[in-house]
């Protein structure tokens, strides 16, 4: 199967390249870019010298219909609801990373995201591909929207004790962390070495184009819709991205039940690994690899639930998902090309 990237120029679409170069089932075909065009894949990222020198191209939807079987969008907000309907309508497979196609209702979009949404009916055709919760809907898709990187560890998390109603979702408190390369490589002030070095800093209180995502999938998931809290924090690091979850329980659980409860549902989930019980996961032990790791705790005297939720954020956050994605609606073995050992230390 033949694929094509738009954006492969920038951090999410340098990973998928890394991670399809060594799909069995994958042949990468064509590599779009914006800026860059003409140049080689090997002159902008000189790690890639004798891997891979493919040219960078400009979009054309007839060219990628040519010679393409799949095209992963890895464009910033507001690019692909423009590009990605002329793929579809050629019959191409799509998979969105940007967030143009997660959200059903159009106005969210637009109050979110600040662009004008994508048409309606191809919002409700898009299947959110959060791969170990909606698999039934992935398994024979053509379009995808990948869920952002937060959304993916929050929901992971949040997932099991949701279904269970074991926990009230009006009472979710999300607190994120994410390594600077979240932000992607466009130059920004805020992510320059002297700034992010030594410090934590919280952003987009409030605003954040990740909360009505997370919203959506909660009320998906427990068929309530509430507001939820949700603080993003920039950390020192490059690459990783942690979600501290708490909720108030409704069942009166122990932390072994708990556990139980989660080993049960991501039992035919092998990137979901439970920590066993009084240990908590960091983002290190998952760097480089497509896991979610997961660490619960019960706060019997607050009678809270709190979940530690980690990844990659450009792997299992973005463009492990999306292969893993295309593994499920292939019929592929959800592990092909992802068995990947996280780089440790
Ligand atoms: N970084 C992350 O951890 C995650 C990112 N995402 C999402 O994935 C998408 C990509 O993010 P990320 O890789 O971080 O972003 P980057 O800013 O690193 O890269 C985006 C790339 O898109 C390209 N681009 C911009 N406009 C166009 C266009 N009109 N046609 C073709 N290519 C275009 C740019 O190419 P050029 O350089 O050639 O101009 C750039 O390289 C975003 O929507 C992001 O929100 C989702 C989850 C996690
Ligand atoms: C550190 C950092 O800035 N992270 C970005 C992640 C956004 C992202 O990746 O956006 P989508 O997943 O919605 O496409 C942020 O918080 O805005």
């Amino acid at each position: 199967m033949k694929a094509g990237i738009v954006g492969a120029n920038g951090y999410s679409g340098i990973e998928l390249i890394r991670l399809l170069m060594n799909h069995p089932s994958i042949e990468l075909e064509m590599l779009v870019s914006h800026s860059t065009k003409g140049a080689s894949i090997s002159d902008v990222y000189p790690h890639l010298s004798g891997l891979l020198d493919k040219p960078l191209e400009d979009f054309d939807a007839d060219k990628l219909a040519e010679r393409v079987d799949v095209v992963f969008f890895a464009t910033p907000a507001g690019i692909s609801k423009d590009l990605l309907p002329e793929c579809l309508k050629r019959g191409l497979t799509c998979i969105d990373l940007s967030g143009d196609f997660r959200l059903k209702d159009p106005e969210a979009y637009e109050t979110w995201y600040h662009h004008a949404p994508a048409d309606a009916s191809l919002l409700n055709d898009a299947v959110y591909g959060l791969s170990e919760v909606n698999r039934r809907q992935i398994e024979g898709a053509s379009f995808i929207a990948n869920p952002g990187c937060y959304p993916t560890a929050t929901l992971l998390g949040l997932a099991p004790a949701l279904k269970d109603g074991a926990i009230d979702p009006g009472s979710i408190i999300i607190d994120g962390k994410s390594g600077v390369s979240g932000s992607g490589k466009q130059m920004v002030l805020g992510n320059l070495y002297c700034e992010v070095n030594e410090s934590v800093k919280a952003y987009k209180l409030g605003t954040h184009k990740h909360l009505p995502e997370i919203e959506q999938e909660i009320a998906a998931l427990s068929g309530e819709t509430h507001p939820v809290t949700f603080t993003t924090h920039l950390i020192p690091m490059t690459r990783g991205l942690m979600t501290t979850i708490y909720a108030t329980m409704e069942k009166g659980y122990s932390t072994r039940e708990f556990l139980q409860l989660y080993e049960r549902y991501y039992e035919k989930s092998p990137f979901v690994r439970i920590r066993p019980i009084g240990t908590w996961p960091a983002t290190k032990e998952v760097v480089g690899s497509n896991f979610c790791d997961i660490g619960l705790n019960v706060d019997g005297r607050s009678r809270r639930l709190t979940i530690v939720s980690v990844i990659d954020n450009v792997v299992k956050g973005a463009a492990g998902q999306a292969i893993q994605n295309l593994n499920i609606i292939k019929g592929w073995d959800e592990q092909t090309g992802l068995k990947l050992t996280p780089i440790y230390p």
